[in-house]
């Protein structure tokens, strides 16, 4: 049974009475009290082995208390529970010196379970990370899916592992990056990004390494490498599933010794940068087909980031639409806002490019549209007048021309679908997602072929008109296609 004295503030008495009775079920002694000078004044008195504190207290904010605590008692471990779930809270919460940091809603027994890890670690002090003072940081959303991310980049923060963030296309990946960047222990050296679909292959080395003057034909000059330009600082490597074979096993060799070459040079140099890579492809399924090497992998690999699509964590959406909304009036364009229909067309939508889709979409409403309020008719006509329902390569464009069969189109659209992976997979559940978005199209042409006459349009269909109906409502088919 475990042993150990809680305290326990927080100003909800009914907190105060759930989180009571499963830590002493769990076997602990507990003292819970309303406000921070109670608090404190156990802490002082020497009591407690481990604090579960909330945020905003009547007469404090743990934040401010927090410093104060580290000081008196540096080994004291504290929890910190909060319902203003943002990134600076977790952010806030590590620097100044917290244990662990909890987003409310949350589940018992993770608490139970992280007041048995606090009270089982080694009793060296958690030391609070200096404080960045940077209110800045743009990471948008208070889903749970966010809120994981949170937690972990709180506790990255005064570590220097590497971390591999993986995510589609327009997840975050590199704000993620540079919030690590920006937020821990190496946020007075550079932060220098490199791209690996966006060198030419032959050329990634030097671009990484380095060359020597007359290394290759074109080095008239000896050049500096991004290992060079992030020393002391941290290296994003970007697309990391784009790397040629013969640099990744450079990389694997820096990683392992500490030290590089310049291409066509000699003396080994030593290197002092942190690494985090991001990729949107399966690096699992590029080993397997021999194009990453495995031992790579596990270097970089060491703490994986997984960013969630924007479509698993469509309760995001508003807030980042808001927050888009002010950064482009920042730019110039006006202020707007989205009804209710706008905001529930946006929930629906599969966002293959994701947050920046729907920054980019944001910056066309604004720039656009002159009215203040955006309806669901419009948001409709601008996720239309999207170029692309399926990924598709660069440079292509899908039109079936009239005198091509059906079959054939889809056939077309199927094959571009897929070579948008190029050498991978696209995601499993493939047969349900496609008839998914097919089913929508092929139920808005036949309204729209029949004037939106539901009954035409069952006909034409062969189905049910109860069961068109109930899809129609599903889809919100019928405000959108009769309002044109
Ligand atoms: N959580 C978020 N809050 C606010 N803005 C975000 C968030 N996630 C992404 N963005 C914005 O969306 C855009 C795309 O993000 P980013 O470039 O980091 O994605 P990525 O995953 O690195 O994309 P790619 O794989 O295509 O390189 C950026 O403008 C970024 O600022």
């Amino acid at each position: 049974m475990p042993s150990g004295q809680i305290l326990l503030a927080d100003d909800d008495a009914a907190i105060r009475t759930v989180l009571n009775q499963a830590l002493s079920r769990a076997g602990y002694e507990v003292r819970s009290t309303s406000n921070a000078a109670t608090l404190w004044r156990w802490i002082a008195q020497g009591e407690g082995d481990l604090v579960i504190t909330d945020v905003m207290m009547p007469d404090e904010n743990a934040f401010d208390l927090l410093p104060r605590i580290k000081k008196l008692r540096p080994d004291l471990p504290i929890i910190v529970m909060s319902a203003q779930n943002t990134f600076m809270t977790a952010i806030k919460a590590s620097e100044r010196g917290a244990y662990e940091y909890l987003p409310k809603p949350f589940d018992l027994k993770e608490l139970v379970a992280v007041v048995g890890r606090a009270l089982s670690r080694p009793r060296s002090p958690s030391n609070p990370t200096p404080s960045s003072d940077n209110e800045d940081i743009p990471l948008i959303g208070r889903s749970a899916a966010m809120q994981e991310i949170y937690r972990a980049l709180a506790r990255l923060m005064p570590t220097d592992l590497t971390v591999m963030i993986t995510g589609e296309s327009g997840t975050g990946k590199e704000l993620v990056a540079r919030a690590l960047h920006d937020y821990g222990k190496r946020r007075q050296g550079p932060f220098v990004a490199v791209n690996m679909a966006a060198i030419p292959r032959e050329l990634i080395e030097s671009e990484l390494f380095g060359h020597e003057k007359g290394a290759f034909t074109g080095a008239t000059a000896r050049n500096t490498g991004r290992f060079e330009q992030a020393e002391g600082g941290t290296l994003f490597l970007d697309e990391i599933g784009d790397m040629p074979m013969e640099a990744q096993t450079r990389l694997l060799r820096v990683l392992q010794q500490g030290e590089y070459t310049t291409v066509g040079g000699r003396v080994p140099i030593k290197t002092n940068v942190r690494i985090i890579a991001a990729t949107n492809k399966d690096l699992r399924v590029l080993i397997q087909q021999g194009l990453f090497r495995e031992d790579l992998f596990f270097r970089l690999n060491v703490v994986p980031l997984r960013l969630p699509p924007l479509r698993e964590r469509v309760e995001d959406i508003p807030d980042l639409a808001r927050h888009f909304f002010v950064l482009v009036e920042k730019e110039g364009l006006s202020r707007k806002q989205l009804d209710v229909e706008a905001m529930d067309r946006l929930k629906r939508y599969r966002w293959p490019g994701n947050v920046r889709e729907l920054e980019n979409l944001i910056r066309r409403l604004a720039a656009l549209y002159p009215q203040d309020t955006i309806t669901g008719a419009i948001v409709d006509a601008e996720l239309d007048a999207q170029p692309m329902a399926l990924p598709q390569p660069a440079g292509k464009t899908a039109h079936a021309s009239p005198s091509e069969g059906l079959s054939d189109a889809v056939e077309r659209h199927l094959a571009e679908y897929f070579s948008g992976y190029r050498d991978t997979l696209p995601p499993p559940g493939l047969y349900h997602r496609i008839l998914r978005e097919i089913e929508g199209p092929l139920i808005g042409a036949a309204l729209a072929a029949t004037r939106g006459n539901q009954i035409r349009a069952a006909e034409l269909l062969g189905v049910n008109r109860n069961t068109l109906r109930k899809k129609v409502r599903d889809l919100e088919l019928m405000v959108v296609r009769t309002s044109r």
